[in-house]
């Protein structure tokens, strides 16, 4: 059997829990520790230690050479994007992590980074950019497009052909009619149903979505 190799995880809170569950049941790699906040080193999340705080990380990716990030993101991709570039700028390497019962396509390109969790699907001819979430149950149909540092939240379904841009919230539980477009920067809030495409920097809500 292939040993699994090790890798360090960027942030510690309820985003590091389903990654960690996630990186178990794939059983590529080994989590060899986590990075973040100083007070919180020592402690553990899921039996994993925290080991050390943001400016450990360039030492630590001198040793562990592949990480990903584990923060959150609901507000802004700021965070991850810092992160991000941080680990490029080392040189470590970002994979692309795939829950045991997520469902990914073999005609789907997945970017650097991304993680599926646990029973999402990404359909054939989707393309998802560097540094998404495509969270717990969420759907990525066929030939749709997500940017980089998306977050696609529990349960959300993106239909067929749909683009959504860089640094987007597409909340729990949303749904994009097929063909929409979302663009850079924009929020469609938890259970929205989006008819109509949303401009730059937009929040949507509701059912049919509008600004908020
Ligand atoms: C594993 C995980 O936990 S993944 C986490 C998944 N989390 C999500 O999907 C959350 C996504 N975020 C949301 O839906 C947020 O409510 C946002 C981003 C749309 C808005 O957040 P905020 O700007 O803080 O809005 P706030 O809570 O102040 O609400 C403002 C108004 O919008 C309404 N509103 C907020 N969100 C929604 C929504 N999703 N649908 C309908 N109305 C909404 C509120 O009821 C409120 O209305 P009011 O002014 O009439 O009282």
């Amino acid at each position: 059997m292939k040993a699994k190799e090790p890798i360090l995880l960027i942030g510690g809170g309820g985003n590091c829990k389903s990654v960690i569950e996630a990186i178990e049941s794939e059983g590529k790699y080994q989590v060899a520790g986590i990075v973040d906040a100083p007070d919180r080193v020592g402690k553990l999340v899921l039996g994993y230690p925290i080991i050390g705080s943001d400016e450990d990380l360039p030492e630590f990716l001198k040793q562990v050479p592949n990480a990903l990030i584990t923060v959150g993101q609901l507000k802004s991709a700021a965070s991850r994007i810092r992160i991000f570039d941080a680990i490029k700028a080392a040189g470590a390497r970002l994979p692309v992590i795939v829950a045991s019962t997520a469902n990914v396509s073999k005609h789907a390109l997945i970017g650097e980074g991304t993680v599926i969790l646990h029973g999402a699907l990404v359909n054939a001819d989707a393309v998802v950019g560097v540094n998404n979430i495509i969270n717990t149950g969420a759907i990525i149909e066929h030939d749709a497009v997500t940017g980089n540092h998306c977050h696609i939240s529990t349960g959300a379904v993106l239909n067929g052909d749909c683009v959504v841009g860089n640094e987007v919230l597409i909340g729990s539980n949303a749904v994009l009619k097929q063909g929409i477009k979302i663009a850079d920067k924009a929020v469609v809030g938890a259970g929205s149903i989006v008819l109509k495409d949303v401009d730059a920097g937009m929040v949507v809500v509701g059912n049919p979505a509008k600004i908020k």
